[in-house]
Order: C-alpha cells, then sequence, then structure tokens
C-alpha cells in the first residue's frame, strides 16, 4: 500500500500492454502480412492463403478490438483499486505500433513502464521477439521511458482459472454434458528447432526446453481441475494449429485437423477445443479452429465445441494488475509472492541469459540478462 492506502505501483508510472497488431481493413491486409513475414521466407502460396482467412472477415483482425477490450477492462479495475496507472498500447506489426506508443510515453513524461504482453509463453515468436522489437523500439524513440516486462503467466491461476471455467462451460454444450468428451488443447505450432531452443540455459549451459513443457503444465492442470469439477476424467491431449513456413521445415505435430481425424478413427464423438495457446479470439482462433477444425470436426460425425479464451474475464484482468503489484514490489526490492500452479515453477522476473535465441542469429533484446 502506498501513503494514500492504494496499491504501490511504485516504480511504475505506466504500463504498456504490447501485442502482434492485426489488420482493421481490407486494404491493411496485404501491408500487415509484408510487415509480418519479411525476410521470413514464408511460401507465397501460405500467404496468399492467411490473406483469404483475413478477407473471410471483412480484412478485419479480431485481435485489435480484443486489446483495446481489455485494455479498458484494466482502466477500469484500476480505477476501482485506487491505482493511478495510465495504459498504453502498442502493436509489433499494426498500428499502433510500438515506436509510436513509446514516443507518446515520452512526450506525456513516462519514465518507467511495464510491459504486458499478450503471450503466456517462452519462445523466440512468443517472447524474445518482442524483446528484440522492445529494444528496438527504444533505440529510436529519444527519452523513451525504461521498460519492463512482466514475467511469463500461462501458469498464473488467473490464467488457469478461466480456462477451466472456459472448458466446463464448453462440455456443457455437449450431449450428456459432454460426458466421454476429449479435451484438446491447442496452440500455435512453431518450428521444432525454435522449440528446441525455447527457454534458458542452466549455468552449465544445458537448455531445458520450455514451449511444449509449459503448455503441456497448462493442459495437465486443466484437465485436473476439469476431473474434480466434474467427477470425471476426460482423456486429453495437446495438439497445433496455424502451422506455417516451408513444408521442408518440421514444425510441431499433430495438427489439430489430422489429430482429429485420428480421434474420429479412434471412435471418439465429442471434442472441447481449447485454444491454451491465446489469450483471446485471435484470427488463428477464429479462423484455424472455429472455421476450419470445426468443419473438419463436422465432416467426421465429431460433436466440437470451442472453449473461450481468457479474453476480458476478470480473473485474467485481475492477474495483469497483480502481475504489475508483483514487479514494482520486486523492483522496490521486496519479495512479493509469486502465484503459480501446476508442474512447473513461476518464470523469472527478467529472461534468462542466451533464452529463446533468434533463429536468425543473434539480435539485441530487451528486459533480459544477456541485454
Ligand atoms: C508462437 C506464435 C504465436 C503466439 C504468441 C503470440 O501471440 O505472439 C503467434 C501469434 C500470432 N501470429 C499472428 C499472425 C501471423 N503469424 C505469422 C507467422 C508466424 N507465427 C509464428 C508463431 C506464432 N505466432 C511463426 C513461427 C510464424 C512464421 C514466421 C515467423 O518466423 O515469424 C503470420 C504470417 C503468415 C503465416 O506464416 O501464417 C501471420 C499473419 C497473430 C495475429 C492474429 C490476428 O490477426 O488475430 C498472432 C497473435
Ligand atoms: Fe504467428
Amino acid at each position: 500500500m502506498n501513503p494514500a492506502g492504494h496499491p504501490d505501483v511504485k516504480p511504475y508510472d505506466a504500463l504498456l500492454v504490447l501485442s502482434f497488431g492485426g489488420p482493421e481493413k481490407p486494404e491493411d491486409v496485404v501491408p500487415f502480412l509484408e510487415n509480418v513475414t519479411r525476410g521470413r521466407g514464408i511460401p507465397r502460396e501460405r500467404l496468399e492463403q492467411v490473406g483469404e482467412h483475413y478477407f473471410l472477415f471483412g480484412g478485419k483482425s479480431p485481435i485489435n478490438d480484443q486489446n483495446r477490450a481489455l485494455i479498458a477492462a484494466l482502466e477500469k479495475d484500476f480505477a476501482d483499486q485506487g491505482i493511478d496507472l495510465p495504459v498504453y498500447f502498442g502493436n509489433r506489426n499494426w498500428d499502433p505500433y510500438l515506436a509510436d506508443t513509446l514516443a507518446r510515453m515520452a512526450a506525456d513524461g513516462v519514465e518507467r513502464a511495464a510491459v504486458f504482453a499478450t503471450s503466456a509463453y517462452s519462445s523466440w515468436s512468443s517472447c524474445r521477439q518482442y524483446r528484440e522489437n522492445l529494444w528496438d523500439a527504444v533505440e529510436e524513440t529519444p527519452g523513451a521511458p525504461r521498460l519492463d516486462k512482466l514475467r511469463q503467466y500461462y501458469n498464473h491461476p488467473g490464467f488457469i482459472e478461466p480456462a477451466v471455467d472456459a472448458c466446463l462451460a464448453a462440455l456443457e454444450q455437449l450431449p450428456d454434458n459432454g460426458d466421454a468428451a476429449r479435451l484438446v488443447f491447442v496452440t500455435h505450432s512453431i518450428p521444432t528447432a525454435m522449440a528446441d531452443t525455447s527457454g534458458s540455459e542452466d549455468p552449465l549451459g544445458q537448455r531445458r526446453p520450455a514451449y511444449v513443457p509449459q503448455h503441456r503444465s497448462v493442459a495437465d492442470e486443466v484437465a485436473a481441475r476439469v476431473r474434480v469439477a466434474t467427477g470425471r476424467t476426460h482423456r486429453h491431449d495437446l495438439v497445433y494449429c496455424s502451422r506455417s513456413g516451408a513444408p521442408s521445415t518440421p514444425w510441431l505435430e499433430p495438427d489439430v485437423n489430422d489429430h482429429l481425424e485420428e480421434l474420429a478413427s479412434d471412435g471418439v464423438t465429442r471434442v472441447v477445443l481449447a485454444p491454451i495457446g491465446f489469450v483471446s479470439d485471435h484470427m488463428e482462433v477464429i479462423y484455424d479452429l472455429d472455421t476450419e477444425a470445426l468443419e473438419t470436426a463436422e465432416k467426421l460425425g465429431i460433436q466440437a465445441v470451442r472453449a473461450a479464451t481468457a479474453g476480458v474475464d476478470e480473473r485474467f484482468v485481475a492477474m495483469v494488475r497483480d502481475l504489475v503489484l508483483e514487479r514494482a514490489a520486486a523492483e522496490r526490492g521486496e519479495e512479493p509472492e509469486r502465484p503459480a500452479v501446476g508442474a512447473l515453477p513461476p518464470g523469472p522476473h527478467i529472461c534468462g541469459a542466451g533464452c529463446c535465441p533468434n533463429p536468425r542469429g543473434p539480435r539485441p533484446a530487451l528486459c533480459g540478462r544477456d541485454s
């Protein structure tokens, strides 16, 4: 508590919500895809396909509206808690661009900000790439504030609890309250080489990969809690969506559609698709799952329901607040509690040295031991 009796956010004077960005209208789609894939060697065919996913939804991704809703919910939560902390919004690939937002923060006199990224897990794509973007944006912004990226939150109760309730609600939409339904947890596929180098090295230079085990811990924990709530054991799996890249490059498998075929041939007729890799309804969720995977399920005679993402669930919003307060306390030299559930411990406040290296060679990144 600060002298006014409100939760203490010192040394922070702002929160920055850092996200991927997405197009808002048809004319945005191609330039957005160019921003995302510059120098990435994504086959043209794949890009055309992904463009079609966006055009199917009027050229508009849901991601920016989702983030604006999260920011509105955070502003309300902070006001209710007596927390005086303005919230800024900056994206990696679309307006409002990160560097523009940092310039605005500098002009507003912000000196030090906590950064919440809308990506919960460790890997180059889901963590370090955001840290490289922070470095670049700070480099090009005179007077940019000092930035502290908040820790990974995949195993925070504020992320897990909404995922459990989402599975329970999805089960209830199936016949017999979802009795005998399979829980299929879905996340974004990444190249296996990127998965293998996710996470940081221990002092002996050994790396224990993080991306897949982190998702497994979430899937296992959510499934265990569903078991407690329903009194039934639902078998569960971890599968992947949104594979990209060259066909010759191995990515994490199985793909959700292939897995549904496998389940159908095993006689499974009811499935909950739980998108634990996404914090809100991104294009991957509304296209790859709601459009493509649900169609696959229907063709196979499987009744499938997609579970909700965390979105603006009040526990998820409170989690963001708690992560800010936790980090603020740690920066003041206190030893705050660091909530985490499941098999893995809470992640570090500062990313470990050498974690999640860029597949195309080293690039400077903010907020790490090696920064
Ligand atoms: C792990 C991961 C997350 C989750 C963590 C996080 O949330 O950050 C994520 C999120 C997102 N990815 C998104 C969009 C795209 N990702 C692409 C390409 C790629 N993603 C990758 C990985 C991830 N991506 C990778 C390894 C590539 C290959 C190219 C490269 O090495 O970078 C491409 C290019 C076309 C294609 O290749 O599919 C697009 C358009 C959007 C916006 C969605 C919306 O509009 O709602 C979001 C939230
Ligand atoms: Fe992506």
